[in-house]
């Protein structure tokens, strides 16, 4: 089944602001990434699948409920951590977490408990002396303290320090594991990169490529960073048949980049020479990220 629709979703806010023609869809049991730059439109597409905006023109859909008519319906299958939460100051965190529990007619605390133990989060303390990543973890237990099967995530780990983001990692393949549906906006590569088995990309409110994250381990060229011994051997190897797409003279060091049929042509070429050192570069989907906003590799793998 389909858990996230969106169809040709349009919101113009003028001045060539909001989001054009998003389209994008969110199978039962996938993760999917959603990047962009700051102003891109990731926020406005998440108002929208919560019912929060109404679609100029399009539509969005969760669990095949329409988000603007049916968005009281969805919230009992949706679980939804804000980029930015507007919590009520005069609460303690465990006070929230009871009234969200409370709102949402559940009785059984057990979930968020095992949510307040594995972020180690002491929700004793009131909201408002509480650190930003105190909040974020308050975000994410009453996130997804019910159990839903559709997680819409904006930003999730802000604030989060690295261990309590790779934390959030384990929690997100466990869902992931019981067949969860999570869309989930980062700026943090590796994160989307741990986690999705797709990711979309949006740029200037228009979906630019949505790729699958598997593309990112089977890419046929790979990357060395080799350091010469002496100024002749740095040279003569840029005349040969390699691509360089990095020189650096002063360190002797050149970045060369084959394709895989290429490597015993490599390995033969650098035996003749003197080399220092020979490391692979990892093409990673940071460098996929930056050539999109390079406005290269606009390719369309659904
Ligand atoms: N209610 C609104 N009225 C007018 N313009 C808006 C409104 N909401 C958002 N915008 C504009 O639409 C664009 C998309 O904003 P949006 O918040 O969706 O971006 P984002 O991708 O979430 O960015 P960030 O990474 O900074 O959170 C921005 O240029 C923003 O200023």
């Amino acid at each position: 089944m389909t858990a996230i629709n969106i169809q040709n979703l349009t919101k113009d806010y003028g001045n060539h602001k909001g989001i054009f023609d998003v389209s994008f869809q969110i199978e039962e049991g996938e993760v999917v990434g959603f990047l962009g730059p700051n102003g891109a439109g990731k926020t406005t597409t998440i108002r929208h699948l919560l019912g929060f905006s109404k679609p100029q023109s399009g539509t969005a859909a969760v669990l095949q409920l329409n988000c603007w008519n049916e968005s009281k319906e969805i919230q009992k299958h949706l679980g939804y951590l804000p980029a930015e939460m507007a919590f009520p100051e005069n609460m303690t965190g465990t006070q929230l977490i009871q009234h969200t529990a409370k709102m949402r007619g559940l009785r059984d605390l057990k979930r968020s408990q095992q949510l307040i133990e594995m972020f180690n989060l002491d929700s004793s303390a009131p909201i408002k002396r509480m650190s930003k990543g105190m909040k974020q973890k308050v975000g994410i237990v009453c996130a997804f303290m019910h159990d839903p099967k559709v997680l819409i995530l904006d930003e999730p780990t802000t604030g989060l320090d690295p261990l309590m983001q790779s934390v959030f990692v384990q929690l997100i393949r466990e869902e992931k594991q019981k067949g969860k549906s999570i869309l989930m906006s980062s700026h943090l590569f590796e994160e989307i990169e741990g986690t999705c088995d797709r990711i979309a990309m949006i740029k200037q409110g228009k979906i630019i490529s949505v790729i699958k994250a598997q593309e990112f381990n089977n890419v046929e060229k790979t990357t060395f960073k080799v350091t010469f011994q002496n100024p002749e051997d740095f040279q003569s190897i840029q005349h040969d048949i390699f691509k360089i797409s990095e020189i650096h003279k002063e360190g002797l060091q050149l970045v060369i980049e084959i394709k895989d049929t290429q490597l015993n042509d490599l390995i033969r070429a650098l035996a003749a020479k003197n080399v220092i050192s020979i490391r692979e570069m990892k093409y990673s989907l940071e460098d996929n990220f930056m050539n999109f906003y390079r406005g290269e590799n606009h390719d369309h793998v659904q």
